[in-house]
C-alpha cells in the first residue's frame, strides 16, 4: 500500500519525553505543520499536567495520554473517567491488569461521556510486554515462561476480551496479534529505530519501514527524532522513508 506523506505522518506518534512544558512546546513548535500524533507520557504529564495536554488538542492534535494505569479496577475506573474528560484521543492501561480492570476503564470512559456533549470517545489499549523487555528478563526477572510473542498474544487476547481498541506491542508482535485478534484490533509499537540509531533500553526493535511492512497501525517514536541535532528533520526522513 502506497502512503501519502499526510498519512504517513498520521501513523506516527512522537514522543514528548520532556521534563518541562518550555522544552516540550520548542518541540511543538519545530514539527508544526506535520499531522503527526503527539505522546504526552509520565514525565511530561507530571511536570506539565492537565493543561498542557489541552493546549495540544486547541493546536489540533491527536494526543495519545500514556499513563499506563494499573490499579485495581475501581480506581482505573475513575482516572479512566477523568482522563476521558481530558479530551485525549487514545490512552492506556496495562493489560497485566487483567480482563475486569480493563473493563473498568472502558466504564470510565462511558461514565464520563454519559451527558457530555459528545466528540469520539477516546481509543483504550493495553500494554503487553514493555518494548524493553527481553526473553531472558520475561523469563528469568519477571518468572513469565514461553517466548515474549506467546505473552504478548496472550496479553492481547485479554485486551480483545474487555473490548479495548487495541495494544501496545513490539512490531515483532504485530501480526501474531492481528493473526489472534483480527485485523481491525489496532497496534500501536514503540522500539521504531531507523537504520543506525541506537537502540538505548529497548529490547525489541524495527526500523520504521519494517514495521509498516508488518501491518502497525501506529507507530511510537521519541528519541529518533526528540534526540536528533534538528528533530524536524528527522521526522521527515522517517515520513519520506514509509511513503
Ligand atoms: O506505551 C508506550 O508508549 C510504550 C510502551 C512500551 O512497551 N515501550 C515504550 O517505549 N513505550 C513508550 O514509547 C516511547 C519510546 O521512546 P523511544 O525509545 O525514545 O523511541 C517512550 O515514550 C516509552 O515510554
Amino acid at each position: 500500500m502506497q502512503l501519502t506523506k499526510a498519512e504517513a505522518a498520521g501513523k506516527i506518534m512522537v514522543a514528548l519525553d520532556y521534563p518541562t512544558t518550555d522544552a516540550a512546546a520548542a518541540l511543538v513548535q519545530a514539527l508544526r505543520g506535520i499531522p503527526c500524533w503527539l505522546k504526552v507520557g509520565m514525565q511530561l504529564y507530571y511536570a506539565a499536567g492537565p493543561s498542557f495536554v489541552a493546549q495540544l488538542k486547541e493546536q489540533g492534535y491527536a494526543v495519545f495520554l500514556d499513563l499506563k494505569l494499573h490499579d485495581i479496577p475501581n480506581t482505573v475506573k475513575g482516572a479512566s473517567e477523568v482522563i476521558t474528560r481530558l479530551g485525549v484521543d487514545l490512552f492506556n492501561v496495562h493489560a497485566a491488569g487483567g480482563v475486569r480492570m480493563m473493563e473498568a476503564a472502558l466504564e470510565g470512559v462511558d461514565r464520563a461521556r454519559a451527558g457530555s456533549a459528545g466528540g469520539a470517545p477516546p481509543q483504550v489499549i493495553g500494554v503487553t510486554q514493555l518494548t524493553s523487555t527481553s526473553r531472558e528478563t520475561l523469563n528469568e526477572e519477571i518468572g513469565i515462561a514461553g517466548t515474549v510473542e506467546d505473552c504478548v498474544v496472550r496479553y492481547a487476547q485479554l485486551a480483545h476480551r474487555a473490548g479495548l481498541s487495541g495494544v501496545v506491542a513490539s512490531p515483532l508482535e504485530v501480526q501474531a496479534v492481528k493473526t489472534a485478534c483480527g485485523r481491525a484490533f489496532r497496534t500501536v509499537t514503540p522500539g521504531i529505530r531507523p537504520a543506525g540509531a541506537e537502540a538505548g533500553d529497548q529490547s525489541r526493535i524495527m526500523t520504521p519501514q519494517q514495521a509498516l511492512a508488518c501491518g502497525t497501525d501506529y507507530m511510537v517514536i521519541g528519541r529518533p527524532i526528540t534526540g536528533a541535532p534538528d528533530p524536524r528533520e528527522a521526522l521527515q526522513s522517517i515520513i519520506e522513508e514509509l511513503v
